[in-house]
């Protein structure tokens, strides 16, 4: 049998089985146009000419994982970090649009759903509108799109140009074995959310936003303190209507917030960071500290870590999170010397890593990343390592699964 979709212009439809030897033509990566009859009585059906049919030669399918954040809340971060557990550096697409805002490694491919913007940054001004307004996004496009990847089908991917504000020709998106769609909506939309095999919600406090943000944007992209504060505030309702609350959908929530290690601190240097690890996940068992179940409070600092003022304290402990159970393991403070992690790493559990020390490895490899020495890096690491186990268990599921027999 070769698996076949069937769209629409508009957009898609259904999907049906079709026995590969009476559909020959329509077997492959091409697209084909097909006449649909009734099943009933047989009669051919108007307008046919409309729909689109593509089939998969293959059972293989790419793995898909959805990363959601507000803008500057470090998704490239996590990004260079997740790529770097499968080996290889991610690239733009050779000889593509220089404005891509696509990367590409061996194993990953990563597409920013900013490419689903459907109106442009003048649209959006003479509408009134900002990119985290559903209505400025095309969430039909994006279901179609990622159902095609996922199905092994290659698409014609749009690029939202965030040098001139404009919507690009489109790019070629082939097949990977993971794909990640990163940006402000990938949980928003049910039918994308339920393409989805894992999902991340980066959950960075307004307080801590606002620090990282006035970081960047002052330093590397020249806007003043005034106009940072206001796009800040221009964008709040949006993200709290829309942005915020696909972090109950999430499997996986990296919350920053202000350290309580200082009463009162203003500086927001020192971060407090909690992986929360919704329970029950297919394929994903949540790391903990010292002893499953427990809640366990633990402060590192003494003969094995090195730890300057405020020093470093750990939580670990079952909690309810938007109604869904979770684990959470939480991390208050900064290292002093990232090669003592390993002593931090060696009380951990489920780590997902393939040999000892693997997180410190990777931390000591990115030392130059933003978050390497606090909980963001590390959760950050800990997440990928969860994420190539997660990879694995599919692949490996699929492989002892009989050909023809109903996917996992
Ligand atoms: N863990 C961190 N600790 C401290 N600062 C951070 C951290 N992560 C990100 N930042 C700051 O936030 C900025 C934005 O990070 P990054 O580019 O990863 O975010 P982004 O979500 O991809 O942003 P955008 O969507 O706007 O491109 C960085 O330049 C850095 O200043
Ligand atoms: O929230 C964002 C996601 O990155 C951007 O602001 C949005 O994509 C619009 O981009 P630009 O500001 O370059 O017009």
């Amino acid at each position: 049998m070769a698996a076949c979709t069937v769209y629409s212009t508009q957009s898609l439809r259904t999907n049906i089985s079709i026995p590969t030897s009476s559909s020959k033509t329509h077997v492959g990566f091409n697209q084909k146009q097909v006449v649909f009859y009734t099943k009933s009585n047989n009669k051919r059906l108007n307008n046919t000419s409309r729909y689109l049919i593509t089939c998969k030669a293959s059972d293989s399918q790419t793995i898909v994982i959805g990363l959601a954040a507000d803008s500057g809340c470090g998704k490239s971060t996590f990004m260079r970090r997740l790529t770097s557990v499968f080996g290889g550096a991610a690239e733009p697409p050779k000889g593509g649009n220089p404005d891509s805002n696509t990367l590409i490694s061996d194993t990953t491919t990563v597409i920013c759903l900013d490419d689903y913007h459907s109106l442009d940054r003048t649209g959006r001004k003479e509408k009134g509108v900002t990119a985290l307004d559903p209505r400025a996004n095309d969430f039909d496009l994006m279901y179609e799109q990622v159902k095609a990847i996922k199905d092994g089908i290659s698409v014609q991917k749009p690029i939202y140009n965030h040098v001139t504000g404009l919507l690009d020709p489109p790019e070629l998106i082939k097949p990977p074995k993971i794909l990640v769609i990163e940006g402000l909506h990938p949980m928003y939309d049910s039918r994308v959310r339920d393409l989805l095999d894992f999902s991340i919600y980066l959950d960075i406090s307004n307080e801590v936003k606002f620090a990282w943000k006035i970081q960047r944007d002052m330093a590397e992209r020249g806007h003043s303190l005034e106009s940072i504060k206001a796009s800040i505030e221009a964008r709040k309702p949006d993200f709290e209507a829309y942005i915020d609350p696909q972090k109950q959908y999430a499997d996986a929530v990296i919350e920053v917030l202000p350290t309580q290690l200082i009463p009162d601190d203003n500086e927001g240097k020192i971060l407090r960071v909690r992986l929360i690890q919704k329970e029950g996940v297919k394929y994903f068992s949540p790391v903990y500290l010292f002893d499953e179940g427990s809640t366990i409070s633990w402060i590192p600092c003494g003969r094995k870590l090195t730890c300057s003022y405020p020093g470093i304290k750990f939580f670990y402990g079952p909690e309810s999170y938007k109604g869904n159970e979770v684990s959470v393991v939480e991390m208050d403070g900064q290292f002093d010397r990232l090669d003592e992690l390993i002593y931090v790493e060696s009380h951990l559990s489920n780590l997902s890593s393939k040999f000892y020390g693997e997180v410190t490895q990777q931390m000591l490899k990115h030392a130059d990343f933003p978050g390497s020495n606090n909980g963001t890096g590390l959760f950050q690491t800990i997440v990928g390592l969860k994420i190539r186990d997660l990879f694995e268990q599919i692949v490996a599921s699929r492989a002892e699964t009989p050909v023809g027999a109903t996917k996992a």
